[in-house]
């Protein structure tokens, strides 16, 4: 499946404008209460602007010009009055709008998070981390400030822009009408530019993914760039990811501002229409000079908001173009579904490839028709030459990925109809490169184990000796409250390996996968491991992947997996052969 969000097929990219606001919009839907609150303040905010140009109006020309002070002063105070009103609604949209995008930002990250978490390690192998970050932080930020800055603000100015265009038309239609005529052409350049800016944003918020990649891979890597000296090389690669980011930066910024100018052109127009129009008007005794300086003040609330719009837009389109990269990751869904029902086989062996193949791409086969059994209890090796198809039969043994063609059974039923939980807790993995959190060594041993989560560190203790992983832990210096670091930096990849092994053994597996698990560990306590396993209980079946074959002179059974196939190899002598056959012939 393509997993890849940067070549997402058209189909699963295209979202219309308001087909993607109105899904946004259902994230705050709960928060109707608090929504409407806002919007009354913001409505209640505009009609105070709205009223202030009529009070005005309406003092010139009934007190100012017959010089009734005192009705001036008591005008002034309403006017003081409606100020201070509006002051306040203003602040209270401010304070509740951004609360409500707080809480949306958050719901939002918590499910993209929750949504990474679910989705297979093809999704991982297809993206990069630094983009994916990217669209966590940085994506999810540019709705946030739609939501908090720019939505009420965007009701605010239409509702003031609709309400000024109502007064003007009703106050002197022909007048209105001209006044309005420049807004219906930006209307009609805005709504003919849109795509335009969406396009030019999203290439954007993609450079910004790039640039991050490039920042997370070169420092997730930083050990190996020094030690090659490939700082140039990185240096370079940056630079490109940067420059690309630059140029679209830069596109993007033309896009989002190329109507503000536009906008100031036609407002400015509009001014004019009134000046010169209302002029005539009163010198055909048709207008009064109260209601012109009305209508230039709502010819101002009308285009000023306008003009704010203009921004506000930007916002918008780069709050959509947000959403599209995070909806993309909303969207998928895993291609490793929970099947309800599947085949189910009495007494069948503990697990059974049947014809299975595999590719990680569409393209391109890795596994091709694969059959074997393992037998529950026993000890089985496979080996074969680098690249030639170990880790992916192993993978697929702990359904890190499902077969294109062809089943795998799991103690008698279809591996896919088990849940993520009882496959786990009946296949224990160890990876070539096993990953630690920061935390400490029981932390990492506890993880994904609740069934020693509050136990005290002396209960561990005493059940660790039991599972006769002592001799492992006695390794760290602290024991149990060894620190670890994320990065590994803090202990040996060999440590690594004994912490990964104790959490995989004491999980207790019906099937323990161990690849490479003693790639990076000294040979005594290699042989430690190695008893350790031969220690286990009789019902665990090991599946262990070495190219060290000193390491498996145990197994009772060893498969040869080269080039994409998997054979029975025999003796040891035998896989031995086939070894150095499949070597010089690969
Ligand atoms: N995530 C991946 N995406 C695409 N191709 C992959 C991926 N992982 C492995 N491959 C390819 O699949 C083939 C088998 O790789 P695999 O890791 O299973 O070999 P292996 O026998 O375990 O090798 P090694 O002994 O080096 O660990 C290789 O050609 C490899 O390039």
């Amino acid at each position: 499946m393509n997993y890849d969000l940067n070549k997402l097929s058209q189909a699963q990219q295209k979202t219309s404008t308001l087909a993607g606001l109105k899904k946004l919009l259902q994230l705050i839907a709960h928060e109707k209460k608090i929504l409407l609150l806002a919007l009354l303040a913001i409505l209640t905010n505009s009609s105070l602007n709205l009223l202030g140009p009529l009070v005005i109006g309406h003092t010139i020309d009934k007190y100012v010009q017959h010089k009734d002070y005192s009705g001036v002063i008591h005008n002034a105070i309403i006017l003081l009055c409606m100020y201070l009103l509006a002051l306040f609604t203003s602040f209270s949209q401010t304070k509740l709008m951004g609360s409500v995008s707080q809480r949306m930002l958050f719901t939002l990250r918590n499910s993209i998070f929750n949504k990474l978490q679910q989705l297979p390690v093809g999704f991982f192998n297809q993206n990069k981390a630094g983009d994916l970050i990217s669209r966590v932080n940085n994506d999810t930020d540019k709705l946030n400030q739609f939501f908090s800055q720019s939505l009420m603000q965007f009701i605010g100015n239409i509702s003031i822009m609709v309400g000024a265009g109502v007064f003007l038309l009703l106050i002197k239609f022909e007048l209105g009408a001209a006044t309005l005529a420049p807004a219906v052409l930006i209307l009609i350049l805005t709504l003919a530019l849109s795509p335009w800016i969406k396009r030019k944003n999203a290439l954007n918020l993609k450079s910004v993914g790039g640039m991050s990649s490039e920042i997370q891979e070169s420092l997730h890597n930083f050990k190996v760039i020094i030690a090659f000296n490939r700082r140039d090389y990185f240096r370079k690669r940056f630079e490109t990811a940067n420059r690309a980011n630059y140029k679209t930066a830069i596109s993007s910024g033309l896009a989002n501002n190329v109507f503000i100018p536009v906008y100031g052109l036609f407002a400015s127009i509009a001014q004019l229409i009134v000046l010169a129009f209302g002029i005539y008007l009163i010198t055909i005794g048709q207008f009064s000079i109260g209601l012109l300086v009305s209508y230039l003040s709502y010819s101002t609330n009308f285009y000023n908001p306008l003009r704010q719009l203009a921004a506000l837009w930007t916002n918008f389109q780069l709050a959509m173009a947000g959403w599209d990269r995070i909806s993309q990751i909303l969207s998928l869904e895993t291609d490793l579904p929970v099947m309800e029902n599947g085949i189910t086989e009495p007494n069948a062996a503990l697990l059974e490839f049947r014809n299975v193949h595999f590719g990680y791409t569409d393209d391109q086969e890795i596994l091709h028709n694969i059959s074997f059994k393992l037998e529950q209890g026993k000890t089985y090796a496979l080996v074969g030459p680098t690249g030639g198809g170990k880790t992916t039969t192993a993978s697929l043994i702990a359904r890190l990925y499902d077969p294109s063609k062809g089943l795998v059974m799991l103690d008698g039923r279809d591996i896919r109809t088990y849940s993520l939980e009882e496959r786990t807790q009946k296949i224990g993995f160890i990876l070539q490169e096993p990953f630690l959190f920061t935390g400490t060594v029981k932390d990492n041993i506890l993880y994904g184990n609740d069934l020693y989560k509050d136990h005290t560190n002396e209960q561990l203790e005493k059940v660790i000796i039991d599972a006769n992983l002592g001799s492992l832990l006695a390794i760290f210096e602290s024991g149990l409250e060894t620190q670890v670091l994320s990065s590994g930096d803090s202990i040996s990849l060999g440590q690594k390996q004994l912490i990964a092994f104790m959490r995989a053994v004491l999980r207790n597996p019906q099937i323990l996968i161990l690849d490479e698990a003693t790639a990076n560990i000294d040979t005594i306590t290699e042989q430690l491991l190695s008893d350790i396993l031969n220690k286990l209980p009789d019902t665990t079946t090991r599946v262990i992947i070495a190219h060290r074959l000193n390491t498996i002179e145990n197994a009772d059974e060893i498969f040869f997996v080269n080039s994409g196939e998997v054979s029975r190899a025999g003796s040891l002598n035998d896989a031995m052969d086939m070894l150095l056959q499949g070597k010089r012939v690969s």
